[in-house]
């Protein structure tokens, strides 16, 4: 395969793979990096002969293997920040004093390869507020090398597992933020990039936060383009991660923007319910199955919506039933068996932003009735919060609760009549 990026004149930017093209809008920050070199000029990879040619718009940059040695201090074990599929990551520094994580592949072979390309490809091409910035890369001799924007605080799933004594879980708001912001991501993919780019795998050790928890999403090396002219669907082999993939995608292959969607309802699944992907046997007691998804369903058919519920989020102030509901729904829509059925990523887009809103709305009242500005944030005890759950009508205003009823109704009538199975009832929020 030989791919080359070249870029026309104008705002537009174009890849040139074989006949595919792909262009998107330029919002390029500028690379921070004062000590890499210009513009890519090659990367030969021995095994697939790929070469990325030169352009005066492609940001990328070309660091020096002896470059990122000095950055991350030798690839010492204390620069060691993650592993992940690709090989270690390493935070490190520039001279210019930009902090950096370098992915170093140790994978060899084609597929190691492939990735690192597409990697590059992509990254530098997309660019996004909720898209990790890629600096640039090195490529000397057998050495493959990325270096990214340094996310300080990690990925998604850093903050939901196997939390460190003292480390604080996330809050609902911060929980739904990620949600939208993620998903503002993917819709960038979807809809700004020409063709779509299918991401495929979105995971949360995949989205990483900055310092203020904004998410970006990261590991290009496995997304797609999307299909093009009358095809429905990409055939591809499958891979991704347990857990994560759409059941059509893993049975068949058949690769399309839904399978993101789905992916991006597991994600919202472990926000809300603070569960893994893939659960340890332990904690999946009445269901058969391993699968977040899965267990999830089985309550949420039963109605048994706060059983759903992380019990971290009720140590942490208010919830709204309302809201609950409502995002447990986005994330079942987005999981629902029949690829076609799933709602397209700007609809996702546009419930997430109503339950931030909703909930930031909500934080205002209640700190407005209280007359307690100072309360923000504060927590009260399980009990209190499990009390509170179900807002109580008195405490809406009369818009609000005209507001929920129609909800409660529009969720109702959608239940009855698109993702209810036979024989079953249409789920409510439980006490
Ligand atoms: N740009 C970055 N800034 C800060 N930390 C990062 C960055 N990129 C990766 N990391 C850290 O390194 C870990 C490993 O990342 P990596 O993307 O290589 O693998 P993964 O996504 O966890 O797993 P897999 O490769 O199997 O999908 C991440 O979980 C994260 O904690």
């Amino acid at each position: 395969m030989a791919c080359c990026l070249c870029f026309g004149p104008g705002r537009k930017m174009k890849l040139k793979d074989n006949s595919d093209q792909i262009s998107i809008r330029d919002q390029a920050d500028q690379p921070s990096s004062s000590s890499a070199q210009p513009a890519a000029t090659a990367i030969a990879s021995s095994s697939s002969q790929t070469v990325v040619q030169d352009s005066a718009r492609y940001r990328c940059q070309i660091f020096s293997y002896r470059e990122l040695a000095i950055a991350t201090n030798s690839f010492r074990d204390e620069s060691l920040i993650g592993r992940g599929g690709f090989g270690a990551v390493y935070k490190g520094r520039l001279n210019n004093g930009q902090n950096i994580a370098v992915k170093m592949l140790d994978q060899s072979g084609v597929q190691g390869d492939k990735e690192f390309l597409v990697e590059v490809l992509m990254l530098s091409l997309l660019h996004h507020q909720n898209l990790v910035h890629l600096f640039g890369y090195c490529a000397e001799g057998d050495q493959r090398l990325l270096v990214y924007e340094y996310m300080p605080l990690g990925s998604v799933e850093d903050h939901l597992y196997d939390l460190s004594d003292g480390q604080e879980a996330l809050d609902w708001n911060t929980r739904m933020q990620i949600a939208l912001g993620a998903a503002k991501g993917l819709a960038f993919l979807h809809n700004e990039a020409t063709p779509a780019v299918i991401y495929r795998d979105l995971k949360t050790s995949n989205i990483l936060l900055d310092h203020e928890y904004k998410p970006k999403l990261s590991d290009f090396g496995l997304a797609k383009f999307g299909p093009s002219g009358d095809m429905s669907h990409v055939s591809t082999r499958v891979m991704g991660t347990h857990g994560y993939c759409a059941p059509e995608y893993a049975n068949t292959g058949k690769l399309t923007l839904k399978s993101d969607i789905y992916s991006l309802g597991v994600v919202m699944l472990e926000l809300i319910t603070g569960r893994k992907a893939l659960m340890p046997s332990s904690e999946c007691v009445g269901t058969q199955s391993r699968y977040l998804v899965h267990w999830a369903r089985t309550l949420w058919l039963d109605g048994k919506v706060m059983q759903i519920v992380d019990p971290m989020l009720l140590t942490k102030g208010r919830l709204s039933s309302i809201v609950v509901f409502r995002s447990i729904e986005v994330a079942m829509k987005c999981l629902t068996e029949e690829a076609n059925a799933r709602p397209l990523i700007s609809e996702v887009v546009d419930s997430l932003r109503y339950i931030v809103d909703h909930t930031m709305r909500k934080e205002r009242s209640r700190l407005r009735r209280e007359g307690n500005m100072d309360g923000a944030g504060t927590s009260s005890s399980p009990d209190e919060t499990r009390r509170m759950f179900t807002v109580r009508e008195e405490e809406e205003s009369p818009e609000e609760a005209i507001e929920r009823r129609r909800l409660v109704v529009d969720d109702a009538l959608t239940w009855a009549g698109m993702n209810r199975p036979r024989g079953t009832t249409p789920p409510t929020p439980s006490p």
